[in-house]
């Protein structure tokens, strides 16, 4: 495949000036839809509180040098595309920073990315911003299927049109039930990722990409005249109490004999997050060398049957190590989203994974799921993790719920 990237480990490590670089990844804190302190907030709002602080994080950089802003959505009314506009211009960003969403579903964060580091890539623009917003306490009615629909789809004589539609659990549950996923092993899963996140948070190791976000939320729902003022800081679905035990106990949540439930499904969530990329020479000129966290190296997105979408990243791993021309044992750290255990512990399997190197910081059914805003996460974390162990490489991979998974190449500097 004909390409404009580097390719090969030893290639892609060297700096050139057209290199597309991190300068910086933060987040809002992830916190559970309806339950949370977050559930009053709108997504656009958390979106201006991660705007403002990418701004304030660079302020050598003029705002009207970032040239586009690209974000990640799944649920929002309009595709969040005017509501987003708003909220960066009232962030700060200049009438002439354009501005767009992105939704490829569960792995729309990192579309938005991929989407800001290709424009750099073939020299559209210089700096740019990708990122992902998500309420799904306000936007998650109809568990994002959608209600009109041309009859024939519905009933379509292709299967894999129709299963497009089919609830994820479900397809979660094909997937445990197709390639053997226990229900021991997936509450071992998930209990495991629980005990990262516990670990990774009480250390503090999200602190570097979370900014706090200051918002009005009404404690009493029977009540929603009495609004307070609160400051919300941290992740809220890590439970440092979680046991194998007490999740092997837990009910299947989407059918009678199934394996999948509350403890080993992702949560769903509330959050939102930005990257700010540019171009290497770019960033040197304004003088931001130091400040390079990292560098974007590739992306690749690979279809697969819908019923089954949990075994996205199966495929899309395999396309990017080939499409980069990095092997296998050359990446050390890989966050693998963990839409579900059963799909996650699959992915694991059929790549041939060391556990010890997927998701060392907990994945999101522990830190939750705000589907545009999660591959963010995905990006910052392994950012994050590479920084803390000196190490270079890393995958970020999602599974995506009309059939695909996306993973992208990401190198610490
Ligand atoms: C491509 C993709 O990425 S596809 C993925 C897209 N996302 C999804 O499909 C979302 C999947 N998840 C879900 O739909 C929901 O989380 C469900 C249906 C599984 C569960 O929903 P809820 O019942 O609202 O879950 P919730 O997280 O609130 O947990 C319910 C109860 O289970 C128990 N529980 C959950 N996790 C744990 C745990 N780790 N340890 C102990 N108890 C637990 C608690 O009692 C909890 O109740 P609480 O609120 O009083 O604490």
């Amino acid at each position: 495949m004909a390409g404009y990237l580097h390719k090969g480990l030893k290639n892609i490590i060297q700096k050139h000036p057209n290199d597309i670089v991190f300068l910086s990844a933060l987040r809002t804190p992830f916190t559970r839809a309806k339950k949370g302190p977050l559930r009053d907030t709108y997504d656009h709002e958390l979106l201006s509180t991660v705007l403002k602080a990418t701004l304030a994080a660079h302020p050598n950089l003029p705002p009207s040098s970032i040239q586009d802003i690209s974000i990640g959505n799944v649920l929002s009314e309009l595709g969040g595309s005017k509501a987003g506009r708003m909220a960066a211009l009232h962030a700060g960003f200049p009438a002439s920073t354009s501005f767009s969403t992105a939704n490829r579903a569960c792995a729309s964060g990192l579309a938005a990315i991929t989407s800001i580091a290709h424009s750099i890539a073939i020299g559209a623009i210089d700096v740019g911003i990708g990122g992902g917003m998500e309420s799904m306490s306000r936007n998650y009615s109809t568990r994002a299927i959608p209600q009109q629909l041309w009859g024939r789809l519905r009933n379509s004589e292709v299967k894999d049109a129709r299963d497009c539609i089919m609830p994820m659990g479900l397809t979660a549950e094909n997937v445990a039930e197709r390639y053997g996923v226990s229900r021991a092993e997936q509450d071992e899963f998930a209990a495991e990722s629980q005990r990262r996140a516990v670990q990774a948070s009480s250390a503090g190791w999200f602190d570097a990409e979370i900014v706090p976000v200051t918002t009005e939320w009404i404690p009493d729902p029977s009540v929603p005249d009495q609004r307070e003022t609160i400051t919300v800081a941290r992740d809220d679905g890590i439970r440092s109490n979680t046991t194998v035990e007490k999740l092997a106990s837990m009910k299947p949540a989407f059918k009678d004999d199934g394996t999948c439930t509350a403890g080993n499904s992702s949560q769903v969530s509330d959050g939102a997050g930005a990257v700010l990329l540019a171009r290497r020479s770019i960033a040197h000129e304004y003088g931001l060398g130091s400040r390079i966290i990292g560098k974007w190296a590739g992306s690749q997105v690979v279809g697969c049957a819908p019923d089954e979408m949990g075994i996205g990243p199966t495929l899309a791993v395999p396309a990017l190590l080939e499409f980069t021309g990095v092997r296998k044992g050359e990446v050390h750290v890989w966050e693998l989203n963990e839409a579900f255990a059963a799909q996650a512990v699959y992915c694991v399997r059929k790549l041939g994974l060391e556990r010890e190197r997927v998701n060392p910081r907990g994945g999101a059914i522990a830190l939750g799921h705000p589907l545009g805003a999660t591959g963010v996460r995905l990006v910052a974390s392994l950012l994050g993790e590479l920084g803390r162990h000196g190490e270079e490489v890393g995958v970020a991979s999602l599974c995506i719920g009309t059939g695909m998974g996306m993973a992208s190449l990401i190198i610490r500097e």
